[in-house]
């Protein structure tokens, strides 16, 4: 049991790892790792009203509404009263932070800089399993089966926007859009950058960030939450 709840976002461009790191620090301090992407997919393949807004801004490879975020994310962060939990992927935006910030209190941000020949290598190369969010790479952390989802064996696919062509635009807005909330985060000082071009290289410093910030979870205390 914690002694105190703990709430932490990272942040980060299209590729840094977000997803990757989140499941580490997920398992190693048994934080829930929450994903816009994956509210968003739940709430697609659940036809709400605002899984079936969201859609039609995603199949276009655009950012789906400040307000139409919010009303989707903060209710269920107001509802993990009892949880830590690590947010991937929200806030994106000024307006959403302010919005975020006018929920709860965070403990920590964490900002990936990560360089840009690293980001196209890595996501021309990975693959997704579009029920469930799982992500792979074929060098990295490739699945079992090439070209399948290692849990339920279904069909992995590629986003037409982590081809290099689309980077460029997809970073460039990723800059502007981030730069004043991580303006915002430095000035509460909560902001901690980690650079470099290994999830593996960069986890041992988030790590012993973390270890001071909260305790490591004892391995009987495990809980695995269990993939949509
Ligand atoms: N905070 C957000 N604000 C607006 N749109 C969002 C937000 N988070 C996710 N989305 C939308 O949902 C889509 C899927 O998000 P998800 O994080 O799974 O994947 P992604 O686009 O591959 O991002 P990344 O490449 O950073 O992992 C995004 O492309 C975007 O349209
Ligand atoms: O050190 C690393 C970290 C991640 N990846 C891969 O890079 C891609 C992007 O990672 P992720 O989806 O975690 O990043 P996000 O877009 O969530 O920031 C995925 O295919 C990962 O498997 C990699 O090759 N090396």
């Amino acid at each position: 049991m914690m002694a105190k709840l703990f709430r932490a976002v990272i942040m980060g461009p299209p590729g840094s790892g977000k997803g990757t790191i989140s499941e580490r620090i997920a398992q190693s301090f048994g934080l829930k790792h929450l994903s816009s992407g994956d509210f968003l997919r739940e709430n697609i393949a659940a036809n709400t009203e605002a899984g079936v807004l969201a859609k039609t801004y995603i199949e276009r490879g655009l950012m789906v509404p400040d307000h139409v975020m919010t009303r989707l994310l903060l209710p269920r962060l107001e509802e993990m009263t009892r949880h830590s939990w690590l947010m991937d992927g929200f806030p994106c935006t000024l307006a959403q932070a302010k919005a975020l910030n006018s929920t709860c209190d965070l403990d920590l941000v964490i900002s990936l800089n990560i360089p840009y020949e690293t980001l196209k290598d890595r996501l021309s190369d990975r693959w997704i399993h579009l029920a469930s969010g799982r992500v792979y790479n074929m060098g990295f952390n490739p699945p079992r089966v090439q070209g399948r989802d290692d849990l339920s064996g279904e069909p992995l696919i590629q986003h037409d926007n982590d081809q290099p062509e689309a980077l460029v635009s997809r970073l460039r807005h990723y800059k502007d859009v981030a730069k004043p909330v991580i303006d915002l985060y430095k000035s509460k000082g909560i902001l901690h950058t980690f650079s470099g071009t290994e999830t593996d290289r960069i986890w041992p410093y988030i790590n012993s960030l973390l270890s001071t910030k909260i305790p490591s979870r004892p391995e009987t205390d495990t809980q695995h939450i269990p993939l949509p």
